[in-house]
């Protein structure tokens, strides 16, 4: 596993989140789900918990978008890179952007598994960066295993929790 460079990390025991737009390619009802999914494989490991707002600032705002969205990574069209997210910090710190020109699906061979994506995504918005492992969440390239039943891999663990510490109730 690695970390950003600074390793920054969230400092709070509780981190916001908001999901401020949608993909057309699934229910937004399922999008909430697997974001909350998404969320609790790594808080399972650490002790930080995540509380989701409707309105205001959230520490991470997670969306979708294509092209030129207001960063300065504007998304490239279907394929290539899936989507992209901030380390620990204000402002764009911790959001997580998510191509809408990929087909986004949920369990289906077909398209790019949204849970997936959405767990390397948030991997980053906690401040890890990429793995050299091809089994770790974390390794740079999607497209290395079945997604309809994955796990953290060990390195993934022993990277978040070497920044934030095991969860005490173990
Ligand atoms: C790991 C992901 C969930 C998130 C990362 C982006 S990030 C910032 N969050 N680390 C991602 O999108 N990686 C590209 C990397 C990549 C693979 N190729 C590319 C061709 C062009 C540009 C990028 C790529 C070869 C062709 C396959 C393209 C489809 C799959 N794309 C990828 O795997
Ligand atoms: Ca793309
Ligand atoms: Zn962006
Ligand atoms: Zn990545």
């Amino acid at each position: 596993y690695s970390l950003f460079a600074e390793k920054p990390k969230w400092t709070s025991t509780v981190v916001t989140y908001r999901i401020v737009s949608y993909t057309p390619d699934l229910p937004q009802s399922r999008v909430d789900e697997i974001v909350a999914k998404a969320l609790s494989l790594w808080s399972e490991e650490i002790p930080l918990s995540f509380r989701r707002i409707r309105f205001g600032t959230a520490d991470i705002e997670i969306g979708f978008a294509r092209g030129a969205h207001g960063d300065f990574h504007p998304f490239d069209g279907p394929g290539n890179v899936l989507a992209h997210a901030f380390p620990p910090g204000p402002g764009l710190g911790g959001d997580a952007h998510f191509d809408k020109d990929e087909l986004w699906t949920d369990g289906s061979r077909l398209g790019i598994n949204f849970l997936y994506v959405a767990t390397h995504e948030l991997g980053h918005s906690l401040g890890l960066s990429h793995s050299a492992n091809p089994d770790a969440v974390m390794y740079p390239t999607y497209g290395n295993g079945d997604f309809r039943s994955f796990r953290l891999a060990w390195d993934d663990i022993e990277g978040i929790q070497e920044l934030y510490g095991k969860k005490s109730n173990e």
